[in-house]
């Protein structure tokens, strides 16, 4: 039976989905805080065929002069709301953006906010029932839409401690309330979501690098799965 199973896949190993001509072949990079995604995009904005997106995090300091990332770290039960809509906004606007190269990689997406900090902050209570729910029906509703369509998560894979020990070394001013816990549970949340694949059904693709690699040798890592991130390689589908 398996035999005729991986017949099936591989005849069907056209990618799940290459984009199409009316769009650019989109790859969400998503990890946990720390995971080394900044300096994944590094890697990828030395080539011009691919337009790069980072976290519009200036964006979430500065909302009117209000820095709504400091509030949500420092009051998430007030501000939890307030910031993933604007998360969610400013997620939309890097979706719907339009480029002229071939493939557009961004760093984390609306699938990630709703999936892993949106989720977090509903098992801690940290946001309302109530609150959950219109985020969900905003998410529901645009990704509904072809305005959000992703062809590939690439997944910076890495050890809760190793996450948290960056985070201290990077030392971002909102982050040091950010306690060890709330990191391994996002950990275990993107593990759920991208690697035992329990949590919300992944129609993308997902390649999982191995982001505990020091800097000084994950270049490779990169370059291993360049193919694939650059739409020049089919992701072979796995039937298990
Ligand atoms: N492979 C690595 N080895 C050692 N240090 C790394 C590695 N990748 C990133 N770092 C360092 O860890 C810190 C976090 O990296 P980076 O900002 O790329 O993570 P991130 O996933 O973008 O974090 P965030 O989700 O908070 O934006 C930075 O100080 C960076 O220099
Ligand atoms: N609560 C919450 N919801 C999100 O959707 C989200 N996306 C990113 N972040 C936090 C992680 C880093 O501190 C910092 C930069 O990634 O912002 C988020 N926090």
């Amino acid at each position: 039976m398996n035999k005729i199973k991986n017949i099936i896949a591989k005849m069907a190993q056209s990618p799940i989905s290459r984009g199409n001509n009316s769009r650019p072949f989109t790859v969400v990079v998503e990890g946990n805080v720390g995971s080394g995604k900044t300096t994944f995009l590094e890697h990828f904005n030395k080539n011009e065929n691919v337009a790069v997106f980072a976290e519009p995090i200036d964006m979430w300091r500065n909302c009117s002069g209000y820095n709504l990332l400091d509030l949500m770290y420092k009051d998430p039960k007030k501000w939890s709301f307030t910031f993933q809509s604007y998360v969610q906004l400013t997620m939309l606007g890097l979706h719907q953006k339009k480029i002229h190269q071939p493939v557009k990689l961004m760093e984390r997406s609306l699938y990630s906010a709703r999936y892993c900090f949106v989720e977090k902050m509903s098992r801690d209570g940290l946001m309302p029932p109530a609150s959950v729910a219109v985020i969900d029906e905003w998410f529901k509703y645009i990704t509904a839409t072809d305005e959000a369509q992703i062809d590939l998560i690439v997944y910076l894979r890495t050890s809760p401690d190793i996450a948290y020990e960056r985070i201290l070394k990077r030392n971002r001013s909102e982050e040091k309330t950010v306690a060890f816990e709330y990191i391994k549970a996002l950990h275990d949340i993107h593990e759920d979501w991208l690697y035992n694949k329990t949590l919300h059904n992944c129609k993308a693709p997902v390649i999982v690098l191995n982001a505990d690699l020091d800097r000084s040798v994950i270049e490779e890592e990169y370059e291993k799965y360049e193919p694939h991130i650059l739409n020049k390689k089919p992701i072979e589908v796995k039937i298990n």
